[in-house]
Formats: structure tokens, C-alpha cells, sequence
């Protein structure tokens, strides 16, 4: 079976290092896994007002979604949780209430930030969100990113030294997606 895994990047800045982190996992993941990287720049800033004429940006991103077998969210911290940009597009795709786009979705949570603690508090309250929107989020491994010289390959891949650990946290991801469309195909 082949897989389409939407991927929510939490930072919008040209030179981010999840962006980069995203990039370097798409090239990592294996046949059969299609990762589409979500736009949510353009996002406006969600009003409950608009819920019944959502901006055709905000369906794009809920249809991106839906069609996907899976979510990885790749965030840095922002102030010991999470970018407001990234719980922008969380909430945009939340509503109108009873119609979320998340529901359901297997959820990896991965991410990188220039302090020591590598955005443990941001992951922290993202996974408080996604429990409360019904995504199955990946447990183990954990991985907590602090940006450095040299983790990234001059071909933007990632360097030797956590490539493997990375990769093993991608498997352990693509096997929980895979466990969970099983379970789904014989409910
Ligand atoms: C508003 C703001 C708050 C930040 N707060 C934290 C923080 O709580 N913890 C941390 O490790 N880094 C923090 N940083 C630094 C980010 O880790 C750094 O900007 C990182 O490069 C952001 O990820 P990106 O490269 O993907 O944009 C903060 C940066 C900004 C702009």
C-alpha cells in the first residue's frame, strides 16, 4: 500500500531549519510513501466568524489533509511552545467544529530549535492539541533536534551523525501509519 503524509512545517522563515528538516525527510522516505509539504504562509488569521465561508486557502490545506493517510508535524519552539502560525493552520483545519480535517490521522511530531532542551516544551503542548483533535500521535522514539553547525550535509541531506537516528524515527512513523490504515481497513 502506498502512502500520501501531509507534512506541517511550524515555521515560515526562508531559512528554517525544519523547513530544511522536511526537505531532508522527504528524500529519506521510502518508495511508497509520497510526502506533500502543506502550505499554511498564506493562511489568514483564523476568525470563527468566517467558519461557514472558509478562505479557498483554508479548504486547500483541509483537503490536503484529508486526503492524506498520516500528518508530520516538524516545529520549532516559539517561547516554550508552539509558532502561532502553526496553531493558526491546526485551528483553520479544526472547523467548523464536528468537521476537522484531523481527525483520525496518525501524527509524528519531530522538530528543531537553537535551545539546549530542542523544542521538548513546544512537542509537549502540540501533543496536548493533537490528542484533544483525535490524532493517534507516534510515542516513541522522541526526537528533540538543538539546530548546530554540520547536522545538515551540504546537499541538505542529514549529516552521518544523526541520519541514522532520524531514519529510525521515520520507520518507526511509516510503521504506525501502516498499523493504523490496517486497523481502519478491518473495522
Ligand atoms: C518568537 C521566538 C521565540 C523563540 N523561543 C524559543 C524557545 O522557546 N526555545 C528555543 O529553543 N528557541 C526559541 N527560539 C529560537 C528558535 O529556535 C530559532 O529561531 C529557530 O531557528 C526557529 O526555527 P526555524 O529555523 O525552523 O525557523 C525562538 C525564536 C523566536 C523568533
Amino acid at each position: 500500500m502506498s502512502y500520501k503524509i501531509a507534512v506541517v512545517v511550524g515555521s515560515i522563515r526562508k531559512e528554517s531549519f525544519n523547513r530544511k528538516l522536511a526537505q531532508a525527510l522527504q528524500k529519506m522516505a521510502p518508495q511508497g510513501a509520497q510526502f506533500e509539504l502543506l502550505r499554511i504562509d498564506d493562511l489568514p488569521l483564523y476568525n470563527q466568524d468566517e467558519d461557514a465561508n472558509q478562505a479557498p486557502q483554508v479548504k486547500r490545506l483541509k483537503e490536503q489533509v484529508a486526503g492524506s493517510q498520516g500528518v508530520i508535524f516538524i516545529t520549532p519552539e516559539y517561547n516554550r511552545s508552539i509558532p502561532g502560525v502553526l496553531k493558526n493552520a491546526i485551528d483553520h483545519a479544526s472547523r467548523p467544529y464536528g468537521q476537522s480535517a484531523w481527525a483520525g490521522k496518525p501524527a509524528g511530531v519531530i522538530g528543531m530549535s537553537v535551545g539546549a532542551i530542542g523544542t521538548a516544551l513546544a512537542q509537549k503542548d502540540l501533543r496536548t492539541v493533537l490528542a484533544y483533535l483525535d490524532m493517534p500521535t507516534l510515542g516513541q522514539p522522541e526526537v528533540y533536534l538543538q539546530a548546530k553547525d554540520g547536522f545538515f550535509a551540504a546537499d541538505g541531506s542529514i549529516a552521518e551523525g544523526s541520519r541514522d537516528f532520524i531514519q529510525k524515527w521515520l520507520d518507526a512513523y511509516l510503521a504506525f501509519v501502516a498499523e493504523h490504515a490496517g486497523r481502519v481497513e478491518t473495522v
